[in-house]
């Protein structure tokens, strides 16, 4: 933990304390994903809140999340749902989903959402037959290797204007290293490689600072 860490955090708790007001559900839904020794990788509440404004804004109704871990996102997704909305989130490990199906009952939101146990790459082709398709909003934040065909995926269950918010982007920085070997950094390397190409995309990417430090996201919209 480095000074400017210590700082990013103090500053995240100020103004979480003013604007964000304290939430039994979403601090349990952390503590059991905790106690199930589940990595804290998921967002902060701060992130958490800016996901669930700009589905309000762009009045977001049928979101995919890719990767659930706990479900603490996904009670933040499903919070910022109107009435029949609904979020279909994707998560490999069956365990981290159980946990999360409880949280999210514990919140009241089961109505709203569906978790999909499986690798991504598996139960993504499914979702279309299933009649979820297209989302209006896809929240991608799983494996980053493979990045690049959740990309593929989330233009084939889009249409125009679906927004794509994409997670942990840079890396602490790293995504600048052309010779990165890590796998991670190459999949949001190619994955942003892909967006670039993409002519019926329009995105952008925000660096962040924060309780879970130096890091950023992609966000994007489909324009056709
Ligand atoms: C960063 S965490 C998700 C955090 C969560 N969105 C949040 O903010 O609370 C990534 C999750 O993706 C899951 N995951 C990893 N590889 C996956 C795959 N191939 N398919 C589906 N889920 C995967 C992991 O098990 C982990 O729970
Ligand atoms: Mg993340």
């Amino acid at each position: 933990m480095n000074d400017s860490h210590t700082t990013w955090t103090a500053v995240d708790t100020y103004f979480n304390n003013l604007l964000l007001p304290a939430d039994q559900y979403l601090d349990v839904a952390l503590s059991d994903a905790a106690e199930a020794g589940m990595p804290m990788h998921n967002v902060s509440p701060s992130q958490g809140q800016l996901i669930a404004l700009l589905m309000r804004m762009h009045q977001s109704k049928s979101v995919l999340e890719i990767g659930t871990l706990g479900g603490y996102s996904t009670i933040w997704i499903a919070r910022a749902l109107p009435e029949g909305g609904r979020v279909i989130s994707l998560e490999i490990d069956p365990t981290r989903a159980e946990v999360a199906r409880k949280s999210i009952a514990r919140a009241g939101l089961d109505n709203k959402v569906e978790i999909i146990t499986g690798a991504a790459v598996d139960t993504l082709p499914t979702l279309a037959a299933k009649g979820y398709a297209p989302f209006d909003f896809i929240f991608i934040d799983a494996d980053k290797p493979s990045n690049p065909i959740y990309l593929e995926w989330a233009l084939k269950l889009s249409r125009a204007g679906t927004v794509i918010f994409a997670d942990n982007v840079v890396r602490n920085g790293a995504v600048t290293n052309a010779d990165s070997d890590d796998a991670n950094v190459k999949g949001v390397q190619q994955f942003t490689e892909l967006i670039a190409k993409e002519t019926r995309l329009s995105a952008t990417a925000i660096q962040t600072v924060g309780e879970k430090g130096y890091d950023g996201f992609i966000l994007a919209i489909v324009q056709s």
